[in-house]
């Protein structure tokens, strides 16, 4: 399987006041299409660092990425922006939906950003998620488990080639995590590749490989 990610010799860090903090220390990873990669690691020891490099949100203070053949790091914002909305769906623990529009329209405007308009039925992506007839609601109508359904809705729309999760999980029940979880793998076993930054045992078990960061480098398990 071809690779989609490819991230060499990752470095970034912080700077509060008199103090750095290196946050990622010469990190490399390739993801290929196909594979659910777990990301693991302690609270603060670079995963959501690592993953915003990768999106573009952020840029590495050394070293590049690429992804689906194109760099991302060391280029405009605007550029950054556009080969994410062509490539990456995002999976955060909140802040993926817009309050004001529907699910409906949180879907729509994700597709229309990847630019597969009206190909895929939104109605069938929020039914295989469970969210059948809550298109129409507004993300502050639903649930917390419904919002992080709908989260992976938008994550899932268009059929992007990666998928980056920020502890797409956390705080849910189990019934709602093994959900998530399996539409992950399901679009995993169709192609994409996802890394899956997590503290949860589930979600490494389900993946087909682990990177474990630790103080920012990437150590054997
Ligand atoms: N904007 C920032 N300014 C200063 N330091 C930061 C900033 N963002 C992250 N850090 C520091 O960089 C290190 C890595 O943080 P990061 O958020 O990537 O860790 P994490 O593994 O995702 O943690 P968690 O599991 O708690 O989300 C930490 O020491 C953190 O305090």
């Amino acid at each position: 399987m071809s690779v989609v990610v490819e991230g060499r010799n990752l470095h970034k860090f912080y700077r509060t006041g008199d103090d750095e903090v290196f946050a990622l220390r010469d990190v490399s990873l390739d993801l290929s299409q196909g594979e659910m990669v777990a990301l693991i690691g302690a609270s603060g020891s670079g995963k959501s660092t690592l993953l915003a490099c990768i999106a573009g949100l952020d840029e590495p203070d050394g070293g590049y990425v690429r992804v689906a053949g194109s760099r991302m790091s060391h280029r405009t914002e605007a550029a950054r922006s556009q080969l994410r909305c062509r490539h990456i769906g995002m999976l955060m623990q909140s802040g993926t939906l817009f309050d004001h529009l529907t699910m409906f329209q949180n879907i729509r405007l994700q597709q229309h950003l990847v630019g597969t308009g009206e190909d895929e039925d939104v109605h069938q992506l929020l039914e295989k998620l469970g969210l059948g007839g809550q298109g129409d609601k507004l993300p502050t109508q639903l649930s917390g488990g419904e919002v992080a359904r709908g989260g992976l809705a938008v994550a899932l729309a268009g059929g992007r080639a990666v998928l980056l999760c920020d502890e797409p999980t956390a705080e849910l029940d189990t019934g709602t995590e093994a959900a998530i979880l399996s539409q992950i793998h399901r679009r995993c076993d169709q192609g994409a590749a996802a890394l899956v930054a997590t503290h949860s045992e589930a979600v490494a078990r389900m993946a087909n490989r682990a990177i474990h960061l630790r103080d920012g480098r990437v150590v054997d398990g």
